[in-house]
């Protein structure tokens, strides 16, 4: 057997024992643990080979999965690949050509709702053909700097020979697998964020001295982002999980953000006002939980695993947490509604909540589009308290 057919069955080998239930790249370390025989090299290809087949969705899903595996490499790449080479020549010399072209080389056509699950429910700005075919490509790594600290940042990644772009004006695109941590070693420079997730912050007008509630406030991502915008806050975070907040708290100490309250609420339980140290409120952010279906470029394996009945359960929830949260909203505050995901009852349909149920204005409700640039995509909803 060729060392081609033995990456083709390794891979093989992972689908057939991957069932969706975790992360795939939580499964594939301890798949690799429990076989150490396997070089980096042929971890890192076996790897590949499986977010590429993924990346597909349900898109023919009749092909054998080594056809597949070597449909997906081609539709993918865009370089010189050695096994496509070796294995489908008819392929590989085509690899630099556009989509289209490949599919005619392929003799298929392009079939949006096979590889997205749910295409019915996307919110309608979402244009599906090119929606689905970014999902060919992982998104890029993207950096936020911190105020003051772009320049520096720039010159950093120039001296360790980085390849980065500039996309905004604090995102810096960088490779994936690009080694921040080795490469900017001031931690307090700089925050992992995706592009679209920084530009939600371009709504967060906080003023001096007002109160601040990010009430899902996770690791504290959106926090940090409003923390820059306006450090003279008075900030309380809460989120359901202890565990997160106690990451949040580390975050935090790291980006230097000091003065803040925060707590362990669950915000679908009657009452939650009576758990927070303050009841009224300039500015909410609810950054709600989601299905996260904006970011399944990372996480392709949602593209076959996903059910989209599960979209009704995360709908509910969000709209639960903005009614209870809503409330305690100051007069002319305002509420910012987020989400990293692309379907319409947990976006527009959240919006119109907000508007009919909750008595906020909207203001400006958008879909942030990642998918045409290597970014997540999101949606952010801006409502305000007359
Ligand atoms: C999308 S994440 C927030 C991300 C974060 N704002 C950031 O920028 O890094 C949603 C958060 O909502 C929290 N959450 C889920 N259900 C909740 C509930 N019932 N009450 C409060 N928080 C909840 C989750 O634990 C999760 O951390």
């Amino acid at each position: 057997m060729t060392r081609w057919e033995n990456y083709l069955r390794s891979a093989a080998a992972v689908l057939e024992e991957y069932d969706g239930s975790v992360p795939l790249h939580h499964f594939l370390k301890q798949f690799f643990k429990a076989r150490p025989q396997m070089g980096s090299r042929d971890r890192k290809t076996v790897q590949q080979l499986v977010y590429r087949y993924f990346r597909l969705g349900r898109w023919q899903m009749d092909m054998q999965v080594a056809d597949r595996l070597l449909l997906a490499t081609f539709l993918c790449e865009t370089a010189p690949d050695a096994m496509l080479e070796a294995l489908r020549p008819e392929f590989s010399s085509h690899m630099t050509e556009s989509l289209d072209e490949k599919l005619a080389v392929a003799g298929l056509t392009w079939d949006p709702a096979a590889v997205f699950p749910g295409i019915g429910h996307l919110s309608p700005s979402i244009q599906k053909e090119d929606f689905t075919r970014s999902f060919l490509q992982q998104p890029r790594l993207f950096i936020r700097a911190r105020p003051g600290r772009k320049a520096a940042l720039l010159k950093q990644l120039e001296k360790a020979g980085v390849t980065y772009a500039t996309a905004g004006p604090d995102a810096i695109a960088l490779p994936n697998g690009t080694k921040t941590e080795a490469i900017l070693p001031e931690k307090n420079w700089y925050e992992i964020q995706d592009l679209s997730s920084q530009e939600t912050g371009l709504r967060f007008h906080p003023r001096k001295i007002e109160y601040w509630w990010d009430c899902c406030a996770a690791s504290g991502g959106k926090s940090i982002l409003l923390h820059d915008r306006q450090p003279d806050i008075r900030l309380l975070v809460t989120d359901v999980r202890a565990s997160i907040l106690e990451n949040l708290r580390r975050r935090f100490a790291e980006a230097g953000v000091r003065e803040y309250d925060s707590r362990v609420v669950d915000l679908t339980a009657p009452h939650p006002a009576t758990q927070l140290p303050h009841t009224s409120f300039n500015g909410i952010i609810l950054d709600a939980p989601c299905t996260g279906s904006g970011t399944w470029g990372r996480t392709p394996e949602n593209l076959y695993y996903f059910d989209p009945v599960k979209i009704a359960a995360y709908a509910a929830l969000q709209k639960k947490i903005a009614g209870n949260v809503s409330k305690l909203l100051a007069p002319g505050g305002t509420l910012i509604y987020i989400t990293c995901s692309v379907f319409r009852e947990e976006n527009e349909d959240a919006a119109v909540f907000l508007e009919r149920d909750c008595g906020l204005r909207i203001e400006e409700s958008t879909v942030v589009e990642g998918y045409r640039r290597f970014a997540d995509s999101m949606f952010v909803t801006v409502a305000r308290r007359d």
